[in-house]
């Protein structure tokens, strides 16, 4: 028998599969295969989930393990802020630490752990970075060569400004008011964008951002590989930049910013030395579910509510009872 995880970062659910623990590792075919399986709502458990969180070894000095993300489609990410919270936290309880580094596919990234958000909430700060702009790093063509910050793309949507900023996976990011965050553009866009298109040939993710107040934002995004997410951790770690540097009136580097989203609140910190920008960004690292399987299940892609065993922990209630004391800023509801 393995383990299986079901956690969560601000509703953005995820598997997580420490392979250390297996026999025989998932090949490349077999994890994507897995990540389609168990996170359809319709083949998988527990209502499917937005990704699978893939725990390895790594050999880098002062690193604890390597995270890999394989998106629900069962392509791979290159980074994943809310699941790197939930890889930290698992890796800090197997090993009994709470700061540390992890290895992701581009960057070795600093992570801590903080105080809870609220009473059985454990939270953790992540590093998110490396921070790009040229149009090779996403890829976008068809945009102009530059980079593209806060300028009007009629082609994309007329009368918004975008941004795009990799994290280094790929994001574009608009700010809009209330009637465009809650109307269907950001849907018809993200289908768009992330089907044949002209401009980004690999998909990307798009977040539409709506400024609350100084330092404060409420985020909501179409993730690459998903669909509509609850939240997107490197979007709102792109998005606070993307404020900072557009908006300085109101969003403020080095300054904590509170970006609220559909399945309740990060805390975001922007910072920029010389060239280079990164963001921290804190938030909750909850585990709803422990599931027992047969490790052969895992290679099969064939984890069901009859080859699986299923523990609820009671961190759902208590994370719950967190957002349930948030100031309500959205009538956006939380996806099941
Ligand atoms: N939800 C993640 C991002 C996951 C990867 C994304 N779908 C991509 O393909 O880039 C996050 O919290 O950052």
């Amino acid at each position: 028998m393995v383990q299986l995880r079901k956690v969560h970062g601000s509703e953005n659910h995820f598997f997580l599969l420490d392979q250390t623990t297996l026999d025989q590792q998932l090949n490349d075919d077999e994890l994507s295969a897995l990540a389609q399986q168990v996170t359809n709502p319709d083949t998988g458990i527990l209502d499917g989930a937005d990704g699978v969180l893939v725990v390895n070894s790594s050999n880098h000095a002062n690193v604890l393990g390597q995270m890999r993300v394989i998106n629900a489609d069962g392509s791979e990410a290159s980074m994943c802020g809310n699941g790197l919270r939930t890889v930290s936290r698992y890796l800090a309880e197997k090993n009994h630490t709470n700061q540390f580094k992890v290895e992701t596919l581009t960057a070795d990234l600093q992570v801590s752990r903080q105080n809870d958000l609220a009473a059985s909430v454990p939270a953790f700060s992540v590093e998110i970075s490396p921070v790009r702009f040229k149009p090779a790093d996403f890829p976008f063509t068809n945009l102009g060569d530059g980079a593209l910050i806060d300028q009007p793309v009629p082609a994309l949507a007329p009368g918004l400004n975008f941004t795009a900023i990799a994290v280094p996976n790929p994001h574009l990011i608009s700010f809009v008011d209330e009637e465009t965050m809650n109307g269907p553009l950001l849907g018809e866009l993200g289908a768009r964008l992330n089907g044949a298109n002209d401009y980004f040939p690999d998909g990307v993710n798009v977040s539409f951002a709506q400024i609350l107040g100084k330092n404060q934002l409420f985020v909501r995004t179409y993730e690459r590989g998903v669909g509509f997410t609850n939240a997107c951790g490197t979007g709102m770690s792109a998005t606070s930049l993307a404020f900072a540097m557009v908006h300085p009136n109101v969003g403020q580097f080095d300054h904590t910013i509170s970006v609220y989203n559909p399945g309740g609140m990060v805390k975001t910190k922007v910072h920029q030395s010389d060239d280079r920008y990164w963001i921290d960004l804190i938030g909750n690292a909850t585990e709803t579910h422990l599931i027992d399987v047969n490790e052969e299940e895992l290679h099969n892609a064939n984890v069901t509510t009859e080859t699986a065993s299923i523990q609820e922990t009671s961190e759902e209630a208590a994370y719950l009872k967190f957002v349930d004391q948030l100031p309500k800023v959205s009538a956006i509801a939380v996806k099941k």
